[in-house]
């Protein structure tokens, strides 16, 4: 069972949906006698880009719910299945969905599914979402290879990491400053190049917020300024926990529409615009991730 609920004296913080190691191991073995793939390739499907699942191979799929622990998503573009199988002949997981703090879940509870899959001994973890630019020189349906984030919300100690450490998954002060494989990064940009992509591939930072609210035009003015150059709700939580854990993390954002920058815009941001450019780009970036993984 996990922890228990309430004030955990130690960390001083809400612990509520906290799993402690052997949780997470019981979880893992659980979900690996339910399938027969071994996979050392974990990918998160952000908004509207599940359809990789497709094309998979002998798949084996496990609902969210079905799984102890795991957050089920509750928003339109994540399927919430954990879908098994094999992408150009690797054995992948392959999570159809994730859940988001706006969605009410605390951030220990997001993270269960990362923790899970590394000890399921995943050691790659491709990381997708859907994002608004905030690079002016970014367009919509430009992918955008993450070198580095902003953890906003952990400015007030929104962090996956907070609470005791266990040093069988990782260190108390893990550094954060190489979070995104260098390696992997090269082999996108290189493969994208290879595919045809380069004139819509773009490497940059990729800033996370707590949502659901978009942004205001402030908020995305002092974005820019500070050197962000796409947003969204989700993947720094899941990186951190990767990266704690010693996995190799790919971040691609997905640049579903252009951040408001202008006070007298006519421009809203909407989650319709961002499944629509989802679905626009969903060959392009399933082709990007399985002519990488072919080459891991
Ligand atoms: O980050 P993913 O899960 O791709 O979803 C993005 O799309 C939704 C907004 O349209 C938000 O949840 C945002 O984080
Ligand atoms: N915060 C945020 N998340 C997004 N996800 C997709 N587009 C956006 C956006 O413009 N802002």
């Amino acid at each position: 069972m996990p922890m228990e609920n309430g004030y955990n004296e130690v960390s001083g913080v809400v612990n509520g949906s906290k799993y402690s190691y052997e949780d997470v191991q019981r979880i893992a073995q659980s979900v690996l006698d339910r399938v027969k793939c071994r996979p050392h390739i974990g990918i998160i499907c952000g908004s509207g880009l599940g359809g990789l699942a497709e094309v998979l191979g002998d798949k084996e799929i496990i609902q969210y719910e079905d799984i102890e622990g795991f957050p089920v998503s509750t928003v339109p573009g994540h399927a919430g299945r954990l879908v098994f199988g094999s992408l150009q002949g690797k054995q992948v997981v392959l999570m159809q969905g994730r859940a988001h703090l706006y969605e009410g879940y605390d951030v220990h509870k997001i993270i269960l599914p990362v923790r899970v899959m590394k000890l399921m001994e995943v050691r790659i973890l491709f990381v997708t979402n859907a994002a608004g630019g905030i690079n002016q020189d970014f367009n919509v349906g430009d992918i955008m290879i993450i070198k580095d984030h902003f953890n906003m919300p952990g400015f007030a100690a929104v962090n996956p990491l907070v609470g005791p450490n266990d040093d069988r998954f990782g260190p108390r002060f893990p550094p954060a400053s190489q979070c995104y494989s260098y390696r992997l990064r090269k082999l996108i940009q290189e493969t994208g190049e290879k595919l045809g992509m380069k004139d819509f591939i773009q490497n940059g930072v990729y800033c996370f917020l707590g949502g659901p609210s978009f942004e205001t035009v402030t908020e995305c003015r002092f974005l820019k300024v500070a050197g962000v150059d796409a947003t969204g709700m989700s993947t720094v939580p899941e990186v951190l926990v990767a990266n704690h854990c010693g996995m190799e993390v790919c971040g691609i954002s997905l640049i579903t529409n252009k951040c408001v920058m202008d006070y007298d815009s006519k421009q809203v941001a909407n989650h319709e615009e961002v499944l629509e450019t989802g679905e626009k780009r969903a060959k392009d970036m399933q082709q990007l991730i399985s002519t990488v993984v072919a080459d891991l």
